[in-house]
């Protein structure tokens, strides 16, 4: 990728053209607020100035509710070769661009899975995706060269590519961004007008709880009105759980000991759910660096073919977790490197074998 234009420029469009500018990819910032875009520039993102031709990649990273009115807009204006977006939901912001009539091969949904609670260009670092997966949503008909362009993309953001379906995405980030989100703002609600003599002693512990809480809440209206269904169920499960918890608390306060004994048994229940879930939360950069097999599957210059491969490897249930191509010099002919998961590499090979591919395992 020599050139790539980033509309919106806050945290994630200015974090995402920093990585671009420092790997030498010519950067253009364009934002509805000139300031942005220029902020974004003086913090070395690249420049606010409109590109004289076609860019290679434009990355929109505007508020979900307004992804689809860009990229449709930019796609008529014809500025880039291809186009994806950052938006924290996938399923709407695709069928919406759908209902525009845009052509959906050049476009690919994509979401980083790192943020922070802050807005603005001036919250954004160069860093903030390293190690953090970054999910593709390629479908059968995404061109081939415009899911390379994303793969280039997500390599200069030191992240890790995932690809996932657009919907099955966002019932994934329901269960571990979005509803978390709102329970952060529940707890942290709870302090808006308690006692001073209380909230100064706040330690760790309700800090890391509510940090996210004091996100921007106009994204999170966006966010969550693109996904309520997934959420609400989710919610609806978590007020069942506080039902019981607080069931269990009420008998901790009798004066019957079988009721107290039933009491703490219902507590000490939710304490070591609450163990076994935590436990499966990869740290802040993913879980410790993990060893994966490599599938090897040999292509041809055809369009479509890696999105073809994705669409496979999807509809055999496996996750490919990180992915190199390379090209073999002078000819029409490459191999793409899937990385899987040991246990899934046998599935994978014959899955593809099956639908016509040649692999090498
Ligand atoms: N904040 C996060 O943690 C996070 C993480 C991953 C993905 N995302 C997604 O990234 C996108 C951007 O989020 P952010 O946190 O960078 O928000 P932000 O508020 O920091 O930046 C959004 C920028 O978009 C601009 N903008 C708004 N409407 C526009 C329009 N119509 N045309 C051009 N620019 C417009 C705003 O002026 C602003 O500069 C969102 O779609 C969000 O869902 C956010
Ligand atoms: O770390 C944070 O501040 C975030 O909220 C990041 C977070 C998340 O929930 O993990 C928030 C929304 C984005 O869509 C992706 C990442």
């Amino acid at each position: 990728m020599r050139t790539a234009l980033v509309i919106g420029t806050g945290l994630i469009g200015t974090s995402v053209a920093m990585a671009l500018a420092q790997r030498g990819v010519v950067v253009h910032l364009a934002d509805h607020d000139p300031e942005q875009a220029r902020t974004a520039a003086a913090l070395g993102a690249g420049t606010d100035e409109a590109p004289e031709g076609v860019v290679d990649l434009a990355v929109v990273a505007a508020p979900p509710a307004h992804v689809a009115g860009v990229l449709g807009d930019a796609m008529r204006r014809g500025v880039a070769y291809g186009y994806l977006d950052v938006a924290s939901v996938k399923g709407g912001p695709r069928r919406e661009l759908e209902a525009l009539g845009a052509d959906l091969s050049r476009y690919l949904g994509t979401h980083p899975m790192a943020g922070r609670e802050k807005s603005g260009p001036l919250a954004a670092s160069a860093e903030l995706f390293e190690g953090r997966p970054w999910v593709l949503t390629p479908t059968r008909d995404t061109d081939t060269e415009v899911l390379n362009l994303a793969l280039e993309l997500v390599s200069h953001c030191r992240a890790v590519p995932v690809v996932m379906d657009a919907d099955a995405h966002d019932r994934a980030v329901a269960l571990v961004s979005h509803m978390p989100h709102l329970v952060s703002s529940l707890v942290a609600a709870r302090l808006e007008h308690a006692e001073e003599s209380a909230v100064r002693l706040s330690g760790g512990g309700i800090r890391d709880v509510t940090r996210i809480a004091a996100s921007d809440p106009r994204m999170w209206i966006d966010i969550l009105s693109a996904n309520p269904g997934p959420v609400a169920e989710l919610l609806s499960d978590v007020a069942a759980d506080l039902d019981e918890t607080v069931r269990a608390l009420r008998a901790l306060e009798s004066g019957d000991d079988e009721k107290r004994r039933t009491g703490a048994a219902g507590i000490e229940d939710v304490l070591r759910r609450g163990n076994a879930g935590q436990i499966r939360v990869p740290g802040k950069h993913g879980s410790a660096p993990r060893v994966y097999e490599v599938v090897g599957v040999l292509i041809d210059d055809q369009p479509g073919q890696l999105a073809r491969i994705f669409a496979d490897a999807g509809r055999a249930g496996v996750n490919v977790e990180d992915v190199r191509i390379e090209h073999a010099t002078g000819q029409q002919a490459g191999l793409v490197q899937l990385m899987v998961e040991p246990k899934a590499a046998p599935l994978l090979s014959a899955a593809l074998r099956e639908r016509g591919w040649g692999v090498r395992q």
